[in-house]
């Protein structure tokens, strides 16, 4: 029998690998008890930090991290500066459709932004301390607020699809196996060793957003539910989903969990939102199976709401926050 190569099975699409190699360095918890784990250090950041202020010229207030198919929330963006990811010394590198790889910075309604449009993903191999490099980079930056997006399947029974859920809280369902971005050394320089988690979603923030909702008339779409993040890639099976369900889950991802927490280990006031881009299979009578070609069209078609709801949130954060220094 002749042997197969990868180009006759059926459909295969060529394997892109990472384009660069990306250095991991030791670190050490700044206590400078000897105990390292891999990392990148403080200093090394700072010099992403560094790298990025160089090129522009007002130092962001305000995070966006955007989720699958919501790219497009850059596009409010005024006087953009676009950074490729490729380009940024030390970056990881975004390897999933619907995430473009670049850093936007400009302006939402006179507010100086920085947007990551991709995010990293453990499922793509990063670990999550390297997800949740950028949250870091951006807080040395200069951010005060994280805004996260994501994309997710809806597990409460009266969300549907296209629906904006409010993130109130979330499990940390991979933390519960001890995979957390904090793990290993401590640095204190960004935050305590054992950060609270217990108000880590800003309640004068999600105020303001069901106020924005009603404003733009779509309060009937917004909700508010708690979110899990699972490792991935697979989307969740019949058994698993019933199983989140009943411990209380509305929204299920694969992000924005080890992100929250790492923003508010370095003490950054965080809004975070689930566009509903399907309903989770939860019995084996449903025909449908999710899949991420319908996940990036529900951002297509919710993209100009959320434009508009992220912006008026950026305005009326920045309003809230003068007031509350
Ligand atoms: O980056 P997010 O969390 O929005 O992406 C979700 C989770 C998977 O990456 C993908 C599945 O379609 O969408
Ligand atoms: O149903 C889902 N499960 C996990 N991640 C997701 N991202 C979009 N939809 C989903």
């Amino acid at each position: 029998m002749a042997p197969i190569n990868a180009n006759d099975i059926n459909d295969a699409k060529a394997f892109v690998p990472a384009k660069k190699a990306l250095p991991e360095v030791d670190t050490e918890g700044s206590n400078g008890n000897g105990i390292t784990s891999k990392g990148y250090s403080y200093e090394t950041l700072l010099e992403i930090a560094n790298f990025l202020l160089s090129r522009v010229s007002d130092k962001p207030h305000i995070g966006i991290i955007c989720g699958s198919g919501m790219g497009s929330l850059a596009e409010t963006i005024s006087d953009a500066v676009k950074i490729s990811y490729e380009d940024i010394p030390n970056f990881p590198v975004s390897t999933v459709e619907g995430h473009h790889g670049q850093l936007v910075f400009g302006k939402i309604c006179g507010v100086p932004v920085v947007a990551m449009q991709g995010r990293f993903h453990y499922f793509e191999g990063y670990p999550l301390w390297k997800c949740c490099l950028p949250v870091r980079v951006m807080k040395l930056i200069g951010i005060k607020t994280l805004i996260v997006t994501n994309a997710a399947g809806g597990l409460n029974p009266n969300y549907k699809v296209g629906d904006i859920m409010i993130v109130k809280d979330h499990i940390n369902m991979m933390g519960f196996s001890g995979n957390n971005p904090l793990h290993g050394p401590n640095d204190e320089r960004f935050g305590p060793r054992f950060p609270p988690m217990s108000k880590a979603y800003n309640l004068e923030y999600r105020k303001i957003a069901k106020e924005i909702a009603k404003e733009l008339n779509i309060d009937d779409i917004v909700r508010e539910g708690v979110y899990t993040c699972l490792g991935g890639p697979n989307f969740e099976t019949v058994a698993e989903l019933n199983m989140l369900k009943m411990v209380g889950v509305d929204s299920v991802g694969m992000s924005t969990v080890h992100e929250v927490i790492t923003a508010r280990h370095c003490d950054l006031k965080v809004f975070a939102l689930s566009l509903i881009t399907n309903e989770c299979v939860t019995s084996y009578d449903i025909i449908g199976e999710a899949n991420h070609e319908e996940v990036l069209d529900v951002g297509r078609m919710r993209q100009d709401v959320l434009r508009q709801f992220v912006s008026r949130l950026v305005d009326r954060i920045t309003q809230l926050d003068a007031n509350n220094p």
